[in-house]
């Protein structure tokens, strides 16, 4: 997409995004509540048109609603549509034979997102977790080869999280191209090939998540915990650049480890004490601190 505008009323949900995403790759969006990470995909899937720019998906144009398209991708909203009167089962069987998938599609799906077990459960018996896996199953049933996410582990616990990280990466390894919004920074340092930074409607940052925290702070963080070091001690300490306290740990940021850590041993001792090197999550804060939220 080129120079893509989207606004609603006074509000620039898109401002000006210019963006390819490459046959096969995983690309992750982030951004703040608000930033127009879901207005961007939606434009891209063809359920909203962009006031301004081009769009192409996989060689065509997503607006007007390009019929052609529905089968080549797989699209899980925030607002999934479900037939709750149906079983899981009944309910993937139901979207696989709309895109005319293979009878078997829907039970190797089932499976793949971990709802076996519920299959013959109805949609509105499913916990929140397993309607989100459900949503997810319904995107990829007919083995698009585009998928949109749109924070498909929000309301996964942890083992479900890891499982559903394995399963589009097995999907990545199949070739597909995966576009995916997520508030979880570790994710998608782990996941992604690419991620986006989107701040206010616009791309502050794009590129491997190694080379984002390679360009942004190389600081250093010492983890004390804090009943052993007030933050005002902490501050005369040589080399630390900044304070903060979380919680019951005082963080120390500085560029010179060595010589603090120390320092640190010479006031507080060294148990308990950890380091902390730079993060995706470090460099999106640092991106998106001085965005209108
Ligand atoms: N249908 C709409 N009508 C009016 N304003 C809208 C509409 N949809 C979104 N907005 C506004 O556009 C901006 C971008 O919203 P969008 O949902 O794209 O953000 P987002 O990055 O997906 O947010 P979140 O992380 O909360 O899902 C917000 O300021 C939002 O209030």
């Amino acid at each position: 997409m080129t120079d893509v505008h989207k606004r609603y009323g006074d509000t620039r949900a898109v401002d000006g995004v210019s963006l390819t995403v490459r046959r096969g790759e995983f690309l992750g969006l982030l951004g703040p509540n608000g930033a127009g990470k879901t207005t961007l995909v939606e434009i891209m899937e063809g359920l909203r048109q962009a006031d301004a720019g081009t769009v192409g998906v996989l060689g065509t144009s997503p607006w007007p609603r390009n019929l052609a398209l529905l089968p080549r991708i797989g699209l899980q909203t925030q607002a999934s549509a479900f037939f709750v009167r149906l079983t899981a089962r009944e309910h993937l069987r139901t979207v696989a034979a709309l895109y005319g998938a293979a009878r078997d599609a829907a039970e190797r799906t089932l499976a793949m997102v971990g709802l076996t077990e519920q299959g013959d459960t109805q949609v509105e018996g499913l916990s929140g977790g397993q309607r989100q896996r459900l949503a997810i199953a319904s995107a990829l049933v007919h083995g698009p080869e585009l998928i949109f996410l749109d924070e498909p582990t929000a309301a996964l616990d942890p083992q479900a999280r890891r499982d559903l990280w394995q399963v589009l990466r097995d999907l990545k390894g199949e070739g597909r191209t995966i576009v995916y919004t997520t508030h979880h920074l570790d994710e998608a340092e782990t996941l992604c090939d690419r991620v986006a930074i989107i701040v206010n409607g616009r791309i502050t940052a794009l590129d491997t998540p190694a080379r984002l925290v390679a360009a942004g702070s190389g600081n250093t963080r010492l983890l004390v915990p804090a009943d052993r070091l007030t933050e005002a001690r902490a501050r005369e300490l040589p080399g630390v650049l900044d304070v903060q306290v979380d919680g019951d740990v005082v963080v120390l940021e500085t560029t010179e480890a060595g010589p603090l850590l120390s320092a640190v041993e010479a006031v507080a001792g060294l148990q308990g004490v950890r380091t902390r090197t730079a993060s995706l999550e470090d460099v999106y804060l640092q991106l998106t601190a001085t965005g209108d939220r």
